[in-house]
């Protein structure tokens, strides 16, 4: 694989000072991915003054097998992972974990089910206990990541990107859930899950004074991690030596104003790209209409229309569909005319809708257990989620009508204002994959999350 020439700022971002604080912002597809593998590929090299081991952290495994997959060489000094896995091997390191000692999603879930169960049953009947579970979950994450380890700090904070405050009688019953949750892990032999690793990460380096096993950090999709994970990594490097962060920090899920310095970083000035070099202008089109939409309008700034070399593009087709049966048809007849010559990933809201789409088709799945990255044509399914920071020639987005987007889940759990700003950054992931060809399909209402600008789309009906 052979990595793009770096333009501009790209190259003097690669070679910033190797040591203290660096940070580096640009929307979708301006590179930071590339410069990102460029930047840690000479940190890590001999003939850089100041170089030594290297850690290149991004957030889930299928993004790890890309980064080795478009990293120049394997390289002694160069270690790619997930801060998942970063955290436990420190960990284990330090003698703090054993084996299987991590709650998976599902344990996790079933956990803070129950706990909410037993401290409902200590309170009269009230609505706040019929929220979705996926409520509480997210919230009992959201306060691991940002590091709040007292009921008073959790009681004092202000929460940032929720629309309605929680009222103080409601925080306290959301602290008791996760003691509850804590214990009841606990007695299970899990010490841990993934969202309140980092804080035991970071209380241990904070007393470890033995030499850092790495002497620069870098970190791509720096936005996906919490807080209190960017804390850990920050201090896991040594402090003769750097942290780079590459993010789309205006798709930041913990809130816009988080301070660097509050994540653990000491940063003069902040690089930004402009340019993007994945989308044709038409795709670029779609993506800035939707960042202009009201649950956006903010979240996404600066998003430019891309220079050269990208090429216009096909325009980005919307198809109205008679049902999801249709739509499923569609998708299929499309991904195999687009995967006999380039790769098209069918991405959908959930794992389940983006299987039910593929059904019968020979596909790869995008899912954290991909040992390998293909560069050759053919069709890739996963959820939206799981395509973050990944790029396909073309691009399917199937059920996109107003019944599956937002997904009632999430505004079961969040409300319809919260949830249509969450689900927009989604599609606005989904979107921003694409270099060439997009492909929407609906039936029923479209989402009122999409934009209909009039010369957006090309509309079909099917
Ligand atoms: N200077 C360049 N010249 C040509 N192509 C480039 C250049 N820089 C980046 N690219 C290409 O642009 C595409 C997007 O790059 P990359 O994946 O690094 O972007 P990104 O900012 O990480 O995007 P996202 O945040 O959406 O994942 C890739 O195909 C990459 O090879």
């Amino acid at each position: 694989m052979s990595l793009p020439t770096p333009q501009g700022k790209q190259s003097r971002v690669i070679y910033l000072p190797a040591r203290g604080h660096q940070v580096v912002l640009g929307t979708a597809g301006t590179g930071k991915t590339v410069m990102a593998i460029f930047r840690a590929a000479h940190l890590s090299n001999p003939a850089t003054p100041g170089f030594g081991r290297t850690l290149l952290a991004t957030y889930n495994r299928t993004l790890v097998t890309y980064l080795n997959y478009l990293s120049p060489a394997q390289q002694a000094n160069l270690t790619i992972e997930t801060f998942g896995r970063f955290g436990r091997g420190y960990l284990h390191s330090r003698s703090k974990m054993r084996q299987r000692g991590i709650a998976d999603a599902f344990q996790r879930r079933a956990l803070i089910q129950q706990a909410l169960t037993e401290v409902a049953s200590g309170y009269k009947p009230h609505t706040f206990f019929d929220r979705d579970i996926g409520w509480f979950e997210d919230e009992l994450a959201w306060i691991d990541g940002s590091g709040i380890l007292t009921k008073t700090d959790y009681r004092a904070v202000k929460r940032r990107g929720r629309q309605t405050a929680l009222h103080d009688s409601l925080r306290e019953v959301v602290w008791k859930v996760r003691e509850q949750y804590r214990h009841a892990r606990t007695d299970k032999g899990l010490e841990y899950d993934w969202h309140d690793l980092a804080s035991t990460v970071l209380t241990e380096l904070r007393s470890d004074s033995s030499e850092r096993r790495y002497r620069h950090v870098v970190i791509d999709e720096g936005q996906d991690l919490s807080p209190q994970e960017l804390r850990s990594l920050a201090a896991a490097a040594d402090p003769d030596g750097s942290v780079t962060f590459f993010g789309d920090y205006a798709q930041q899920i913990y809130g816009q104003d988080m301070s660097w310095r509050s994540c653990g970083l000491t940063v003069r000035a902040v690089e930004e790209f402009k340019d993007n070099y994945r989308n044709s202008t038409q795709i670029a089109r779609v993506a800035i209409a939707l960042s202009e939409m009201p649950q956006l309008r903010g979240a996404i700034t600066d998003l430019v229309e891309p220079v050269a070399p990208t090429a216009a593009g096909p325009p980005p087709t919307l198809v109205q569909c008679a049902d999801e049966e249709r739509e499923i048809a569609v998708t299929q007849v499309r991904a195999k005319v687009l995967g006999a010559v380039g790769k098209v990933a069918v991405l959908a809201r959930t794992w389940d809708d983006a299987r039910r789409a593929c059904r019968g088709l020979p596909y790869i799945s995008l899912n954290t257990e991909m040992g390998v990255w293909h560069e050759r044509p053919g069709i890739y399914c996963g959820a939206y989620h799981s395509a973050k920071g990944l790029e396909f020639d073309a691009v399917i987005l199937p059920f996109c009508g107003g019944a599956r987007m937002p997904h009632p889940e999430t505004v079961a759990a969040f409300g319809p204002d919260e949830a249509a700003t969450r689900e927009s950054k989604l599609l606005y992931v989904g979107i921003t994959r694409a270099r060439s060809d997009l492909l929407i399909t609906y039936s029923g209402e479209l989402s009122s999350l999409l934009p209909t600008t009039a010369g957006l789309f090309a509309t079909v009906r099917a």
